[in-house]
């Protein structure tokens, strides 16, 4: 994948602009950055769903949306009611010939191509034990596991996920990050990833992408995912602390705006941490007691 000076619009608004990204094949890429920042919308740019407002945008050696079956795609955390029927299987049949008309005949070698390779990616995924429960019977877990076989059912080249740890619990999100970085690795799937938080798929990740309101920076987590670099990227004070165990917590980021700010407007209130309350620092400030 490669962004040239991208940027996108939406409801009349630039959510990010200028930004520059090379993810080679077979990378594991976090893209990262708060709430409303534009990151889904970054997904939908690539999937070609949504033109860039700007710049060249390429996947897999084609334009957005041209290069079909090779690019696969998990949405933001879809939740089934408990009372669908539909099996595990039916979901990931779906992402088979779910864009097909018809019902294929039971005796064709397609439908039986189909049954194996169904079979295949419900294995690779870990979920043959629960695949002919209903979908709505299952934990959010057994869930995104199905969803991500769904998403691999036509065997990809990319693989963008949105949030597929969200409202995990953390055995899950570790085992689902693992999974990922296994199909990544094993089947070599390149993979752009939505994520809250970083720290279930930092050992695995071969690149990062921080989104802020104005552009973007990548390179390895060593490189980004730092106080210089970040503050640099929000123009105001962000800390990244190590824990004791390795993991990273980012300190002072601020939530992307509403609504559209002109960079050269006087500075909006900040929210630090995530929190959805205004610390009401103004961009520039020392901020040092928010650290
Ligand atoms: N079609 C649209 N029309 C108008 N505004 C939109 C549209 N799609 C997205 N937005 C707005 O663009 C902003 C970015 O949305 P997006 O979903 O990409 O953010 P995000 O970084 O993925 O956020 P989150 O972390 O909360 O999922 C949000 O403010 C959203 O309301």
């Amino acid at each position: 994948m490669s962004l040239r000076d991208a940027a996108v619009r939406v409801g009349g608004r630039t959510l990010w602009s200028d930004v520059r990204l090379d993810v080679g094949a077979g990378e594991f890429v976090a893209v990262l950055g708060p709430n409303g920042v534009g990151k889904s919308t970054l997904i939908k740019v690539l999937l070609g769903v949504l033109p860039a407002a700007a710049g060249e945008v390429r996947v897999l050696g084609a334009a957005p949306g041209r290069a079909g079956d090779r690019v696969g795609y998990l949405p933001q955390r879809r939740s089934f009611d408990a009372s669908l029927r539909m099996r595990g299987l039916d979901v990931v049949r779906l992402g088979w010939d779910g864009d097909r008309w018809g019902v294929p005949l039971p005796w064709s070698s397609g439908r039986r191509a189909a049954a194996q390779r169904i079979a295949d990616v419900v294995e690779l995924v870990g979920a043959s034990g629960y695949a002919h429960r209903p979908i709505g019977m299952l934990s959010g877990g057994e869930q995104q596991r199905l969803l991500i076989a769904q998403a691999l059912v036509r065997r990809p080249r990319l693989l963008l996920l949105d949030e597929p740890l969200d409202s995990l619990d953390l055995p899950n999100q570790a085992a689902v990050a693992a999974l990922i970085g296994r199909i990544c690795r094993e089947e070599g799937v390149t993979v752009m990833m939505v994520a809250h938080d970083v720290n279930p798929i930092l050992s695995r990740l071969d690149r990062v992408v921080y989104l802020a309101e104005g552009g973007a920076v990548s390179g390895t987590p060593a490189e980004v995912i730092t106080s210089e670099t970040l503050t640099r990227l929000y123009r105001t004070p962000v800390e990244v602390l190590r824990t004791s165990d390795g993991r990273l917590v980012v300190v002072g980021q601020p939530e992307a705006p509403a609504h559209h700010t002109d960079r050269h407007t006087p500075p909006v209130p900040l929210v630090v941490e995530g929190e959805a309350e205004s610390a009401g620092i103004p961009r520039g400030a020392s901020g040092g007691e928010r650290a």
